[in-house]
């Protein structure tokens, strides 16, 4: 296992002179021996790109990868040692699941007693061991994949394990029981592991931290807490959560804040000038009219979600979303609401940087 530290850019094209002519933007990041890691981000903001960097398949245009303080800016996947698992199946077909996953080792020429006993222990864990006789050719697709999955994760001798959106191919059903699964191997072989996908809740149950990414920005390296509770970027707020998190313009001036037209006193100190208040609609509360923190809105609509309510309303010309209990009391669209937006889950911001 390696640590693995980046401090790289990277430009498909010859002579980046702007930001949109990087697929990378110059970034440093480590990522810790033996972590479990997920790059998350919409389609097109550089995870392949960031994966492949890692991996060795591609050089960034500037800088340099460093597994364990060694430079491998140049060295090829073999010789990084690095496993990977891709969306689609990479395995052979005419062997049976057993040979598929010894196939790794036997390349590393290891003792056959071992492979034997390695094998069974990655059949075991991702409830193969009734398979391991059966040709591959055979089985389904998400089984196909499973192998996929066990072959990257057989050697215990790699520097990483990446995964590039591993479970596309899986139904959702057994994508649900897989990334479990993973989590928990990720557990008992302590193996680097860096997983590609563009799903939040893939990223959230797998991984220890997360890379958020963004037209070729790590804007928030950090555990799926921290993600949720203080954004490091209005992206991650936006991006992360069901509905994401609430923004608000805001003035502050003398420890007061004007919001949505109502003037509050600040909760804690505020850098003066235009900032965005952030909140997510879990935190958002009803409140009294005129209580402190609280600015008045117009309910627009009340869904009823089964487990709670969604409440839709717009303070000035903000709209916001509050996740209140199934129980709670609420007016009729139409009706003026106080919404408690100032406390201490709110966040800050300027020029989409958190700054309070
Ligand atoms: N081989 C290439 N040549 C030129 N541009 C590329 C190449 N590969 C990717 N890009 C561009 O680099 C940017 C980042 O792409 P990348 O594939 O890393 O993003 P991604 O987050 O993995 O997206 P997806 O989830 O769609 O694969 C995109 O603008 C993409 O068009």
């Amino acid at each position: 296992m390696a640590r693995i530290d980046l401090d790289l850019a990277h430009a498909y094209r010859p002579n980046p002179a702007q930001e949109s002519d990087y697929a990378l933007l110059p970034l440093k990041m480590s990522f810790r021996d033996g972590g479990a890691y997920a790059l998350l981000g919409p389609s097109g903001c550089g995870k392949t790109t960031m994966l492949n960097i890692i991996s060795g398949l591609l050089a960034p245009s500037q800088g340099s990868v460093k597994f364990d303080g060694r430079d491998v800016t140049r060295e090829t996947p073999q010789q990084r040692n690095i496993a990977q698992v891709f969306q689609f199946p990479v395995i052979y077909d005419t062997m049976t699941v057993a040979q598929n996953l010894a196939f790794p080792l036997h390349n590393r020429k290891l003792p056959a007693e071992q492979i034997r006993k390695r094998v069974g222990e990655i059949a075991e864990m991702l409830d193969m061991s009734g398979q391991l006789n059966q040709r591959a050719a055979g089985l389904a697709a998400d089984a196909k994949q499973k192998i996929s999955l066990g072959r990257g994760l057989v050697r215990d001798d790699v520097s990483a394990v990446l995964f590039d959106e591993p479970l596309t191919v899986i139904d959702p059903h057994l994508k649900w029981q897989l990334r479990r699964k993973l989590k928990q191997i990720h557990r008992e072989l302590k193996l680097t592991l860096i997983y590609v996908t563009h799903d939040q809740v893939e990223a959230l149950t797998f991984a220890e931290e997360v890379v958020v990414m963004t037209r070729g920005r790590a804007v928030q390296i950090g555990s799926a807490e921290a993600l949720f509770e203080r954004p490091a970027h209005t992206f991650v707020g936006h991006f992360i959560g069901s509905p994401g998190m609430n923004f608000l313009p805001v003035t502050s001036a003398g420890g007061m804040l004007e919001i949505a037209g109502t003037r509050l006193t600040a909760t804690r100190e505020l850098p003066e000038g235009a900032l965005k208040l952030g909140i997510r609609p879990e935190y958002v509360a009803l409140a009294e009219a005129n209580a402190p923190g609280a600015v008045p809105a117009t309910l627009t609509q009340v869904q009823d979600v089964g487990t709670h309510l969604m409440l839709s309303a717009r303070a000035g010309e903000s709209a916001v979303k509050a996740r209140l209990a199934s129980d709670a009391a609420v007016p009729a669209p139409g009706a003026t609401v106080w919404l408690q937006v100032l406390g201490r889950k709110s966040c800050f911001y300027r020029d989409e940087e958190l700054v309070a």
